[in-house]
């Protein structure tokens, strides 16, 4: 088996947290990019998408092969479902975590403590070669801050909908630093997830990506400007820099697209750590941008040659990145 290269000890103490049950606070500052935690499932759950009888039935027979010690651990995990569902039902329920871009999930005695915000400060990750779940700092947390990682997965939605999902889901009202704004302060933010979403759509349009790719480019660029407003540094800002990467790709523009890659690759390790299945994918696309399947689809006559000009850093560095005047040259349409 390969190496499993470990969470750090001593990070967090899982402690009582006033309204929330238990939770992760910070033992000591924890620097943006850290694995705080590495842990192997207790058990896994099938599809959630399947029906629940035949969930309880796998899970069920999952619970009776754990060890003694580990059945009393996943009782005492906590159960929010209260009569809705058996027991067993409940506890799965309340505290698994998705494996990745399956339906399935799986049941951790530590990962499954972490409370959530709106606004976390840590990123929770299946790492499939691993068979671990990871979770990393998304930004520096300081000593007895605790640590938050978000249970609605890395869409951008607004007030009212993630405070119906929290509910329904997982029976509470968050109170996160981002639902706390005050009314106009939370009504902006509203409106900057909400643009978020639908520029995202429009960009990510493969019509339009493949007639008008400036355009498309555009308005990613859009996207990071609503996210730093915003203060986002979760998951989105990857899928901005990979959604830019693909569009350069298209072009066939290499060497934007190695930027955009190299930016999606950092911005990975930051929340996946580098030996991510995901995060190695980037790292290939960035040293070779070329290899990505869809290269140079979008134009008829591509040129890829394209340097970064040598030398250029900071805003120099983002006007040439941003301005796509010679895409025209080479437009399919
Ligand atoms: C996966 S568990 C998290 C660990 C849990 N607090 C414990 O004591 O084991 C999910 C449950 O924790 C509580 N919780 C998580 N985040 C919360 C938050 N931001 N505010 C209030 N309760 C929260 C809710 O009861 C939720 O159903």
């Amino acid at each position: 088996m390969a190496d499993v290269p470990a969470s750090r000890d001593g990070l967090y103490t899982i402690k009582p947290i006033t309204g929330k049950g238990r939770g992760f606070v910070a033992a000591s500052k924890i620097s943006k990019g850290t694995r705080i935690l590495l842990e192997v499932p207790l058990l896994k759950t099938p599809d959630s998408t399947g029906d629940i009888s035949s969930a309880e039935t796998i899970v069920l027979r999952e619970v009776k092969s754990l060890t003694k010690d580990q059945q009393r651990a996943f009782f005492a995990l906590q159960n929010v479902q209260g009569r809705r569902c058996t027991p067993v039902l409940g506890i799965v329920m309340t505290n698994m975590l998705p494996l990745g871009a399956s339906n399935s999930g799986g049941l951790f005695l530590e990962a499954s403590r972490i409370n959530h915000s709106c606004q976390p400060n840590a990123q929770h990750a299946w790492n499939d070669d691993l068979g671990h779940m990871t979770v990393h700092a998304l930004r520096d947390i300081d000593a007895d801050h605790e640590i938050t990682i978000s249970y609605i997965s890395g869409v951008s939605i607004g007030y009212a909908e993630r405070q119906r999902h929290l509910m329904e889901a997982f029976s509470f009202a968050c109170v996160c630093e981002l639902c706390s704004l005050p009314l106009t302060a939370r009504n902006d933010s509203d409106y900057r997830l909400d643009q978020v979403r639908s520029i995202e759509d429009a960009a990510t349009d493969l019509d339009q990506v493949l007639d008008h790719p400036a355009k498309s480019l555009s308005q990613v660029h859009q996207i990071f400007e609503l996210l730093e407003v915003q203060g986002i540094c979760d998951i989105s800002i990857a899928r901005a820099c990979f959604i830019a990467f693909q569009i350069a790709a298209m072009v066939g523009d290499k060497a934007r697209a190695k930027v955009f890659a190299e930016r999606a690759y950092a911005a990975r390790k930051v929340l996946a750590g580098d030996d991510n299945p995901t995060t190695i994918e980037f790292k290939h696309l960035a040293e070779r941008p070329v290899d990505y399947h869809l290269y140079g689809k979008s134009m008829k006559c591509y040129d890829d040659s394209w340097e970064a000009p040598r030398g250029i850093c900071g805003e120099d560095l983002e006007n040439w990145l941003w301005s796509t005047d010679e895409w025209s040259r080479y437009s399919s349409s």
